[in-house]
This record gives C-alpha cells, sequence and structure tokens, in this order.
C-alpha cells in the first residue's frame, strides 16, 4: 500500500464503525463508550481477556444484540437492524451447521431468503466452496468432515452473502494448532483475494498480531478500548518468518503487557 493509498483511506468513510457503545445487562455495565473503526478491506482484531464484553461487542456491531448508548455505522449509516452487508462467523461450528443436510445445502439455504434465481445461488455456493478449498465437499454432511473443514464450510456460508464485513468471534477457538494456522492463512488469503473487511474477536494476541493490519485492546470493568495498536507488519503474513520479526515480538509482548495490566485480568 502506498503512502496515496494510505491518505485515501483516512478519507474515505469506514465500512463499519462503533460509536461509544455502551451496554448493561441488567445492573452489570458490561462496556463503556467503545469506539472504532474499520476500513474497507482492512483486518481488526480485538483482543481482551475472558468475559471482558468481546461476544457482546460482536453482537451489538451485528445487531443481533441492542447497546444501551452508542450506534454502530455501516458505510455511515447507523443500523438498527442486521444488516446485508455483514455477516458473522461463530465459533460453534458444529452448531452452525445442519447436520442433516450436506455442505452445499447447507451453505444455499440461507441465500433463499434473497431475491436469487436458483442458477445465482447455485454459482454463488460453487465460488464460495471454491474460495474456501472445499470444491470436493459440496455432497458431503458436515459430520463427515474434520473440524477444520467444517470451519470453512460455515466461513463458505458467510461468504455466500458477499458480505462487506465479515464478524468473526473466536473462530479458530475449537480446533488444533495446526487446523487453525491454517484457518488463519485462509483469512489472510481472502481478504487479499476478495477485498472483504474483516472483525475477529480472539483472545490469543499471538493470532490477533499476526492477523491485524490493527489491534484493538478491549479492558476494564465495564470494557473500554485501552488501545488501537497499528500494527506495520505489511499484508503478507507468514506463519513462521512474520511470527520470528522483532518487530512482530515487540508488538506481541506490548499488547501482552496492556493486557497484565487491565484490571479484568486480574478479577476474574
Ligand atoms: N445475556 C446476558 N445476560 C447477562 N449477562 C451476560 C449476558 N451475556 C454476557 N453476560 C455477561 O457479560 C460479561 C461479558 O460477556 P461476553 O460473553 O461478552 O465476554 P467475552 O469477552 O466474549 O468472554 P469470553 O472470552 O469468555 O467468551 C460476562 O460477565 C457475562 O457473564
Amino acid at each position: 500500500m502506498t503512502t496515496g493509498d494510505l491518505d485515501m483511506q483516512a478519507t474515505k468513510t469506514p465500512v463499519l464503525e462503533a460509536v461509544n457503545i455502551s451496554k448493561s445487562y441488567g445492573e452489570k455495565q458490561v462496556l463503556a463508550d467503545v469506539s472504532f473503526s474499520a476500513a474497507e478491506g482492512e483486518f481488526v482484531c480485538i483482543v481482551g481477556p475472558s468475559g471482558t464484553g468481546k461476544t457482546t461487542l460482536l453482537r451489538t456491531l451485528s445487531a443481533l444484540g441492542t447497546a444501551n448508548s452508542g450506534e454502530v455505522r455501516v458505510n455511515g449509516t447507523a443500523i438498527t437492524r442486521p444488516p446485508a452487508e455483514v455477516s458473522v462467523v461463530f465459533q460453534d461450528y458444529s452448531r452452525s451447521l445442519m447436520p442433516w443436510m450436506r455442505v452445499g445445502k447447507n451453505i444455499e439455504l440461507p441465500l433463499r431468503r434473497y431475491n436469487l434465481s436458483p442458477a445465482e445461488r447455485a454459482t454463488r455456493v460453487t465460488e464460495a466452496l471454491r474460495d474456501v478449498g472445499l470444491e470436493h465437499a459440496k455432497d458431503l454432511y458436515p459430520w463427515e468432515m474434520s473440524g477444520g473443514m467444517q470451519q470453512r464450510a460455515a466461513i463458505a456460508r458467510s461468504l455466500a452473502y458477499r458480505p462487506q464485513v465479515l464478524i468473526m468471534d473466536e473462530p479458530f477457538a475449537s480446533v488444533d494448532a495446526q487446523t487453525r494456522a491454517d484457518l488463519e492463512d485462509l483469512m489472510l488469503d481472502i481478504r487479499a483475494r476478495l477485498g472483504v473487511t474483516i472483525v475477529l474477536v480472539t483472545h490469543d494476541i499471538e493470532e490477533a498480531v499476526y492477523l491485524g493490519d490493527k489491534v484493538i485492546v478491549l479492558s476494564g470493568r465495564p470494557a473500554s478500548v485501552s488501545a488501537t495498536v497499528d500494527v506495520p507488519l505489511g499484508r503478507t503474513r507468514d506463519q513462521i518468518s512474520t511470527k520470528s520479526r522483532p518487530d512482530y515480538l515487540e508488538l506481541r509482548a506490548k499488547i501482552h503487557a496492556m493486557i497484565m495490566q487491565s484490571p479484568s485480568s486480574v478479577s476474574g
């Protein structure tokens, strides 16, 4: 990306914006004035200790939950219901795919809500499966596939909507380390090929720095954004060489220290 591209990105309306989001469950305030934005094609990672309110924030971002105050804007417009431009991938793929339906059907079914011809739906299923490297798996049932393949299928289902923004809640928490690394690289590749904006929540600092163009650090009780850390590692990342770079290691340590200092990391 050139300096000119960066200047243009800075002046463009963000694709997704959280503006002073506050949220309470009864008396308990979970989020306080959380603000951040994601530009077109940006990979934004949100990290914070367990129980900080990351899922609550993502539910608000996708309008699956409501905030007590503040607003979420998509392309500059405040949203009140789940917007067509935003799609969500949850952690628990085993609950997001219907076990009695073949993978192709799992991806195609939610598209029926839209005014698409059967041929257009079939094209989208084929393309989404290709985007995640599952061309061969269309006729399999979810239970015939590994955990990593099931999560790929769940990602394909989200991509079939052709969203501008993909929101992911701890998407790789239930798979082994090698599969996790493969899925991380898949998401970098999807961002590069499709230009989709990705907002990914994780408690894994290493993952956040490896994937993100910027990392939003949530901390405190109630949680607010304690830092927005730019990750100037370029867009081409590699599990071994990127993770050995001194600037990667420095950023990882810096964010780790921020989270360790946060009151929410000790209060449980
Ligand atoms: N529907 C709800 N009703 C009441 N309290 C809730 C509800 N959902 C979440 N909470 C509380 O809000 C706080 C934040 O929860 P949330 O799941 O958003 O955090 P999180 O950072 O995603 O946690 P984790 O990393 O463990 O998934 C927790 O104390 C949780 O118990």
